[in-house]
Formats: structure tokens, sequence, C-alpha cells
């Protein structure tokens, strides 16, 4: 019988935790413990292979089809509106048990919109199942979450779902990841007959047949190896093997001596490599015809790493505050938090939620110590308050706990203080230092539109409603125009944005209307200048007078990341020179008028550093008005000889075709400014990869849709913004400026 912490390595993990403190009692059941995360390209077959996992371990009693192939949709599409367009929107949290192993899993959405969701998973997570799809291969949207999970570190296991489709090819999805992706993986499992043949799979390291009987395919049948396929599984062990023994000494060894490996040797290889992110088991089925799915949860007992395997989680931890507790002269120095629930306490918020039937829900994930319904405190800022309830999460139902203990994931249920990516420790006389978590990756938000509310008596809670989205996901904003006075909202795709409308109809009966999504273009300056200005202003009675010495140069700008792209004022000139307040006045025109809408079209300032170094005052005309102005007029003054231009969001792009299609999609795109870096055709399907700006993509869905009769598809996604051409930004600006009867601005 399978044991599934046959291949853990004891010794190791013993030396590891050997400065802990904790009982082993407690060192037990975080080794049977797992927290992972499933993530894919859009429509992978994720939230239906949650469904199929929760069924398999006992947590629901009937399986239910995404996409209303049943009356009720599945259990982790809990939000209506998922239910109805079969996609996942937020992601979910539930727990299981598999043998002796407790699960975490958190389902992530696909959609490139809701990407955030997917970044914050992987963020708090120890171990993530990277699925694709057996015809697709690696996808758009694989390359990013591969991606992500390379940020955190994550090991993974790939499961190529989906075997049962017409053209599944899981060879060359292998092929595909080991080239796209870079990584080293192979098969631990073979498929019996693809397609409506598809009918079990082989276990390549103990080399047996394994069927799937039963309604459900719940009932498991080993059994010889089918003749035909015999020389093809003695092949992939020695692969395998191969494989291993590139990155793993003992495997080397006994690859070396030609000494066959015994099961726990190969498993235990293969759990110390996937843990060091080295190599990565890939297994096969399909989780609609329930074939596969439990010898993926022994892989996921077997190969993904426990809490107490993973230090921090994967992600830098930093001291707040110096020894005498000065929070002014931070110390960014990293340490490490050790899976113990016997040190203090220190937990991540990862994500907050308000659903109808849940009310507000803090996602938490203890990363040291235990936590109660005790005093806590907020590490950002400085706040203490104590958690109305602890709960476990099951899609959007919650279960109350008393406690929660290091290497778990639970929330707090009940509106507390605090944002997504907060730190909280025990509140009281501290214990151990301050600490916080690193912040995670925020892309740029690249869409907005204005919004209005139908019923004007709305107004109110249409606000508060807002500001709670916001607090929600960091990609959403809102916020008012104050040169246009409208309502905004910003976000990562015209989806990311109807959702949002959709939410307030549905779940709050707020009516209101998005005007036409219009892309975030920037504006950014190129060269240093030093300034020396006199500003002087006579008007009837008390003038106004300053005189700035200074610089303005272009800060080195990180263009795919919301917090690469900061803007700063600073200043360091004596009080005799120009008083603290009136050096205030300087920072603050900057940092509230000047970085929120520039010249050019008014759009958001990125990456400027203004920098004020001296000047001088008049007895009684220098007052903080004066020096307002002053920094005014000198911006709009000195901004030609910055040489401002703008930036726009670059997507990367993938159109799934009929392959009679291709050439006349890849025209389309082509006139959409688009480049066409990749093409691979895969029988009848093809895919074409390329990139383009943002706002050449508007309608292009309904083009796609002509030119292929309804079959072809595409997603996109944000990889950075860049320059534009002169030409078109001066185009953009004409538009947008005369939309907006705001004056005019030439570009030089
Ligand atoms: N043929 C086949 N279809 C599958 C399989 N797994 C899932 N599907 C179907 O693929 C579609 C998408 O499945 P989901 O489970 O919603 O995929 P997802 O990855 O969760 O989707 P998003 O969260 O929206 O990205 C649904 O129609 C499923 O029934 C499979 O193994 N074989």
């Amino acid at each position: 019988m399978f044991f599934p912490l046959e291949s853990v390595d004891f010794t190791k993990m013993l030396r590891l935790t050997a400065f802990l403190r904790a009982t082993p009692a407690f060192l037990e059941s975080v080794a049977l413990s797992r927290n992972i995360g499933i993530s894919a390209h859009i429509d992978s077959g994720k939230t239906t292979l949650t469904e199929r996992i929760l069924f398999y371990t006992g947590k629901i009693a009937k399986i239910h089809e995404v996409k209303g192939g049943t009356e009720v949709g599945a259990t982790m599409d809990s939000m209506e509106l998922e239910k109805e367009r079969g996609i996942t929107i937020r992601s979910a949290a539930t727990n299981c048990k598999w043998k002796e192993n407790n699960i975490n899993i958190i389902d992530t959405p696909g959609h490139v919109d809701f990407t955030i969701e997917v970044e914050r998973a992987l963020r708090v997570l120890d171990g993530a199942i990277l699925l694709m799809c057996a015809v697709g291969g690696v996808q758009s949207q694989t390359l990013t979450v591969d991606r992500q999970m390379r940020r955190y570190g994550v090991p993974r296991i790939c499961f190529i779902n989906k075997m049962d489709r017409d053209n599944a090819n899981p060879q060359r999805a292998l092929k595909m990841a080991q080239e796209k992706l870079g990584i080293n993986a192979a098969f631990i499992q073979l498929n019996i007959g693809t397609s409506q043949d598809f009918e079990g799979i082989i276990d390549v390291i103990e080399q047996r047949a394994v069927y799937f009987d039963g309604k459900y395919g719940e009932q498991i049948r080993f059994a010889e190896i089918p003749s035909f396929m015999r020389d093809d599984a003695v092949a992939a062990r020695k692969e395998l093997f191969a494989k291993l023994a590139e990155h793993d000494s003992e495997m080397e060894e006994l690859f070396l001596s030609e000494v066959e490996p015994t099961v726990e040797q190969v498993h235990a290889a293969i759990r110390r490599t996937t843990i060091a992110n080295k190599f990565i088991p890939v297994m096969l089925g399909s989780a609609y015809k329930n074939k596969g799915v439990q010898l993926l949860l022994d892989a996921v007992s077997r190969y993904l790493p426990n809490p107490l395997e993973r230090a921090n989680g994967g992600y830098t931890v930093k001291r707040v505050v110096d020894e005498d507790g000065n929070k002014t002269n931070v110390k960014d120095e990293p340490t490490t938090l050790l899976t113990d629930d016997e040190k203090p306490l220190v937990a991540m918020i990862f994500k907050l939620e308000e659903t109808q039937k849940t009310g507000f829900c803090n996602y938490l994930r203890v990363y040291q110590g235990k936590m109660r319904k005790e005093s806590l405190i907020n590490i950002r800022t400085g706040k203490t308050f104590t958690p109305p309830k602890l709960v476990r999460m099951h899609a959007d139902s919650i279960i109350p706990i008393d406690e929660v203990k290091a290497g778990d994931i639970c929330a707090i249920a009940g509106d507390v203080d605090a944002s997504s990516g907060d730190t909280v420790m025990r509140a009281g006389p501290m214990q151990g230092t301050p600490v916080s978590c690193e912040d995670m990756y925020v892309p740029p938000r690249v869409i907005s539109a204005s919004i209005k509310v139908v019923n004007d008596k709305d107004n109110n809670r249409f606000r508060e409603r807002m500001y709670a989205f916001m607090r929600e996901d960091p990609t959403f904003s809102f916020f008012l125009n104050p040169e246009t006075k409208e309502n905004i909202i910003e976000g990562m795709g015209e989806l990311h944005l109807e959702i949002y409308v959709e939410r307030l109809k549905r779940e709050f009966g707020i009516v209101a209307e998005i005007g036409k999504p219009t892309v975030n273009y920037r504006e950014v300056i190129s060269v240093r200048k030093e300034f020396d200005f006199v500003f002087k202003r006579q008007s009837g009675g008390a003038g106004q007078w300053a005189h700035i010495k200074g610089y303005i140069e272009p800060l080195p700008i990180d263009m795919s990341t919301e917090k690469g792209t900061k803007n700063k004022v600073t200043s360091k000139c004596s009080n005799g020179d120009v008083r603290e307040a009136l050096q205030k006045s300087f920072i603050k025109q900057f940092e509230r008028k000047i970085f929120h809408g520039g010249e050019l079209m008014g759009a958001p300032v990125w990456g400027v550093h203004a920098h004020l170094n001296g000047g001088a005052m008049h007895e009684v005309d220098s007052n903080d008005k004066a020096f307002t102005n002053a920094t005014q007029e000198l911006w709009e003054t000195l901004l030609p000889q910055l040489e401002p231009t703008l930036v726009e969001p670059f997507m990367e792009v993938e159109m799934n075709v009929p392959s009679h299609c291709m050439t006349d999609v890849a025209t389309e795109f082509a006139k959409r400014e688009g480049i066409v870096q990749e093409t691979s055709v895969n029988g009848a399907e093809s895919t074409i990869r390329g990139e383009t700006a943002l706002d050449t993509m508007f309608g292009f869905i309904t083009d796609l849709r002509k030119l292929t009769k309804g079959q072809g598809d595409f997603s996109m996604q944000f990889k950075e913004y860049r320059p534009m051409a002169q030409f078109k930004a001066q185009k953009r600006m004409d538009e947008r400026n005369k939309e907006q009867g705001r004056k005019a601005y030439q570009l030089s």
C-alpha cells in the first residue's frame, strides 16, 4: 500500500528543524500538510480537476461540471457569474485530506485579467500543479504562470489534462514545455491510447498499467502493461532515470554504476529534485473523464514540499524596525521564519474578499507561531485588532476554528483594518522582532473607462463598494478625474472592468454604466535638466515670489510593474534659502498634482525625480501659494526640454485558429501593428503568437470571429509599457485632448 511519506528525507528534515522548539506531534502534522495551487492557461480544466479532487477526497458527494453542464455548476466556481460564464474569476481556497495528507488547495483563474489572483496564490503556496491542455500544450498563460511560479520559486508537478480530446498530443506538450519554459521535465506516466481511445495510464516508475473503473473512475485497477506498450514503458523509465541523474547525485551514482534504483529511491530522487526546482515530473490524464486524478494526488503528497521544507515560503522577509523599535530607521535585513508553532506569530494576509454569503474574509498564511482569536498587530499600520472569527474556507462556505498553526492557510472572517500583503503579528509585548513579508508583484493597470451610476440615490453605496473592490484587488482602481469630473475605473482588461460592473448589479443592486474603455497611456521624460527658476506674480494686492533651484531627471523605470514606475521628489536645501514649509510646497505640488495628470494628455506621469537643492525667499511675498505656483510653472516651462513622450501597454497575443485561416488572421494582426513571433500547426488547429500595442486590439475579436467563421479565439496579456512612436503619440494626445476639452500639446 502506498505510504506518502516514504520518500521524505527525515534525516535532512530533522537536521533542518533541529533548532525548532516545536513538538514532535506538530512536526509530524506539518510534514503531512501541503499548500498547493492549480494554475494554467484559461480553460485548461483547473476547476474540473479541483472538482474531482474534492470528490475523491470525500469533500463533496457529487461531481458538478463547469459551464452549466448541470444545474449547479462546479463547487469552486461559487460566484453566480463564474457558473454562468464557466470561468473562474476569483481564486477559491479549500482543504481536503488525501490518505494521511492535509491539502490546502487554491484554484486560480486562468483568464489574464485576473492574474493578480494567481500572483497572490503562488505567493503563499509551497507547491503547484501546472496544468496543460494535451492539445494546446504551452499556451500564453502557461508562460505567465510559469514565470509567476519561478518568481516565488514554487516547485511544481506538471499535469497534461484533456487526454481524451481529439489531437491530444502529450509528447508535443512536453517538448513545448522543455523548449519554451526551459524546464527539466520527464514523463513519469504514459498514456494508453489518446482521444476517445484514452483508456488508462502507465506508471513508468512501477512499470504497471492503471485503469480507472466505476462511474466516476473511483475504482483503481492495476494491471500488466499492454504488450504493445512494453518497450515504450521501459524506454520512458530509462529516460526518467537519465534526467534525474543529471540533477541528483544519488541517482547519478546508481546510473553510472548501472544499478537499477528501487521504486523508493526513484520517488525520493523525484522529491529532492522537484523541491530543489531542478526537475518537474510530468503526469497525464483527463479530469473530465475521471482518469488520473488520484495518481496526481499521490504525487502531490509524494513530491511537493511540506511547509517545513520551504523557508519563508520562498520569499524575503525583512525586519522593519531596529533594536530600539525605531520605525524610521528601517533595517532592510532579510531574515528567516521558522515553521514552528512555538515561535512568535508571523502571518501574511494575501487576499481580501467580500461575498454575500461569508461577509468579509481576510485569507492568510501563518508562517511562524500560531494564531488564535487574540489581539494582533498589523505591522504596516501599527494598528491592533482582534480577529472576530478564525475560519477555514471551502469555496464560499466557512468553518469556524480556534487555532491555526504555522504552515497553514486560513481566514479571518470580519472586516479588519488590513490590506492585501499586510503582515500581522501578536500584539502586546512584542515577541520577536517585527518583520514584514515582502510585497508581491502587481502589474500596472492598462485600461480605464468612465463609470456612472444610473440612479443618483445609489451614489454613496456605489462609492463604498468601489473602495471595497479596490481593497480586494490591487489591479483595480477607482477615482474621480479632477479635470473632467468623471468617475474612472482602471483595470487589467475589458472583462475585468465588466465583471466589477456586473458584480455591482448582481450582488449589491447598483446599476452603473461604463463608457468606452480606453488605454492607459503614461507620460515620461527622457533627459535630465537643471533649473534655476524665479517666479514673480503681481496681481493687485500682495505679490508672489519664489526662487527655486535643482534638477529634474528621469528615473530608471521597470515598465512591467506598477512598483517600478514610481516618481520621487526630494529636497536638500538650507532653511535660510528656502524654509522647510516652502520646500514642502514644492514637494506637495509634484506629488498631489503634477504626477497625477501630465501636460501631454492629462495622463499620470511615471519615473520622474524632482530635486530641490536651493533657492531664495522674499520677506513678504514668499508663501505656500507662491512656491506652489512656482513649481507648477517650472514644470510647464521646463517640460519641452525634458523631451517628454508617451508610453503605452504592449501585449503578448495568442490566437488559436483553424489552420486554413492562419494567413488571413496573421494579415489582420499585422494590420494592427502586430508582429507575429511564432506559428505552430497542430493538425486542423493552429496557433499564432505575437505582440502588439493594446490600443490596436479593440474590436479584434469581432474581426477574428468573422475571419474564422466563429471558430477562432484569442487571449492577450500585458507584457510591458513601451515608448510610443512620436507620430502615434501626437495623434493619441490630440484625440484625447480634444475629447476632454484640454489644450493641445505639441511634441517637439
Ligand atoms: N475533453 C475534456 N474537457 C475538459 C477536461 N477538463 C476540463 N474540460 C472542459 O474544459 C472546459 C474548461 O474547464 P474548466 O475546468 O472551467 O477550466 P479552467 O481552467 O478552470 O477555466 P478558467 O478558470 O476559466 O481558466 C470545460 O468545458 C470543461 O468541461 C478534460 O479532461 N477533457
